[in-house]
């Protein structure tokens, strides 16, 4: 029998163009264009809803939320010009499929509309949401999110790996936010800030004289969390004997205050977070597999943010936004050439070194325009930061490489200091390097730097 397809959207051009393909493809597809209309009987009908946000006066997300509240279980995908973090993690915490960004390819379409029909054996996936001001509607960035309402689903432990700055912290709490833990709170402990001494009291907890300059009984983080999320930062610096007591605690979630005898039962969810590579750590020794595999039962890699250049733009924006609020700044804009060469930086600090940066030159931005970005002078020296991460992932993965090989990554990485340095103007670059327009054009879009 023909799977039938509901599509609600009041582009009425666009859902012509969906009908048509789908039908092509086997489906027998209906259409909604007033979702003002009731719905339901077409709901009812269907064993898949392909769904718009945005449908004028209504919102898809509200009427996906609704359908669920009434018992509807049918796959849904969400199609939307606004895959925002918030959307997107709300989209699949309420069980979409899948969430495309337009405009899109119909092939693309078309795939998610395959996939979701074997997958009617309710092991959907469900991601979490965030209630923070998260920027990030890059493709890399959607990819997370939907991992993130995926989390925030279930009660799995997750790990958060990325660069340092990449918004991993931020994304735990989304995870938390969006998950039926948040009337609950989300405790964080910031395992590399804390003496190895204490880290198990200030985690289990103590008893009143547990030892020396424990005056009173003290609850750990595990209590206070009690019903909501553990985040558990910079996980890998953690050492190897609190490693053996993490993971009896993550075996049923009990534990001992220190110089108790009284065992307790706890609640949480937990999150961890570490910008080291674990894997290297488990393969040398220095983070126990069996820890590992406990703490990773979901993965979520966070891209840096030269891999998110889409992302630049708006997260400029909100930090202006909130340098204005803050400081009492008071600028409009980023120049475009300056902007140009922000989204080509290397951006080691990520999210957080862009924040630093943008706040440092709304402080000294004249005409309400930002024409400068005073990067970090610790980063410049390592100007090449780039350069050497470069040429050690390349001689890590590839082993050592022809000279032309190695000859190129430079390249990439001064076209990118260069780029950052002239504040994007191409007139300038070509005189620095004495070349042509075309031949900059040609060597920046080789090295996927073409601005
Ligand atoms: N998607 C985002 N949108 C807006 N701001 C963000 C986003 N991600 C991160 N930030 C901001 O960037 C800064 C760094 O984020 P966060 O602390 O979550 O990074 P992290 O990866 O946990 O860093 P570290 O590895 O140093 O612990 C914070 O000020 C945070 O609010």
């Amino acid at each position: 029998m023909k799977q039938r397809i509901l599509v609600i959207d009041d582009n009425i051009e666009l859902v012509y163009a969906l009908r048509r393909t789908l039908e092509q493809e086997g489906y027998l597809v209906s259409t909604v264009t007033e979702p003002t209309a009731s719905i339901e009987p077409a709901v009812e009908a269907a064993d898949l809803l392909i769904v718009d946000i945005n449908l004028g006066k209504a919102s898809g997300l509200d009427m996906l939320i609704a359908l669920r509240e009434q018992g509807y279980e049918q796959p849904v995908i969400i199609i939307t010009a606004h895959a925002t973090p918030h959307n997107v993690i709300t989209a699949t915490r309420h069980g979409a499929i899948d969430v495309l960004q337009k405009p899109f390819e119909v092939e693309q379409l078309v795939d998610a509309v395959n996939r979701s029909f074997p997958s009617t054996d309710g092991n959907s996936l469900n991601l979490a949401v965030d209630g923070q001001p998260v920027i990030g509607t890059s493709p890399n960035m959607l990819e997370v999110c939907k991992t993130a309402g995926l989390a925030s689903s279930n009660n799995l432990n997750v790990l958060l790996v990325g660069e340092t700055g990449v918004g991993k912290e931020v994304i735990a709490k989304a995870i938390h936010q969006y998950s039926d833990r948040a009337k609950q709170r989300m405790v964080a402990i910031n395992c590399s800030a804390i003496p190895e001494s204490l880290l198990e009291a200030e985690l289990f907890g103590y008893a009143r004289g547990a030892f020396t300059g424990a005056a009173r009984e003290t609850p750990g983080k595990i209590e206070a969390a009690e019903g909501g999320t553990l985040f558990l930062d910079e996980i890998g610096d953690i050492p190897a004997p609190f490693q053996a007591k993490l993971l009896r605690f993550l075996e049923d979630q009990t534990f001992y205050r220190l110089g108790e005898t009284h065992l307790k039962q706890a609640d949480v969810r937990v999150v961890c977070a570490t910008n080291r590579n674990l894997d290297e750590m488990v393969s040398n020794g220095s983070f126990r597999d069996d820890l590992y595999f406990r703490l990773s039962q979901l993965t979520i890699a966070i891209p840096p943010v030269r891999e998110r250049k889409e992302d630049i733009k708006p997260l400029i924006e909100l930090f202006i936004h909130q340098a204005n609020n803050e400081l009492g700044c008071r600028v409009h804009r980023i120049d475009a050439e300056v902007l140009k060469a922000a989204q080509i930086h290397h951006w080691p600090g990520n999210i957080r070194e862009l924040k630093n940066v943008v706040f440092r030159a709304a402080l000294s931005a004249s005409n309400g325009v930002l024409s400068t970005l005073p990067y970090n002078s610790a980063q410049q020296a390592n100007a090449n930061a780039g350069i050497k991460e470069c040429v050690d992932r390349y001689l890590e993965k590839e082993g050592t490489g022809s000279a032309t090989q190695l000859a190129q990554i430079f390249e990439a990485a001064l076209l990118a200091a260069l780029a950052r340095d002239l504040n994007g103007n191409k007139t300038y670059m070509c005189e620095a390097l004495n070349i042509s327009r075309n031949t900059l054009k040609v060597r920046l879009k080789e090295h996927g730097l073409d601005f």
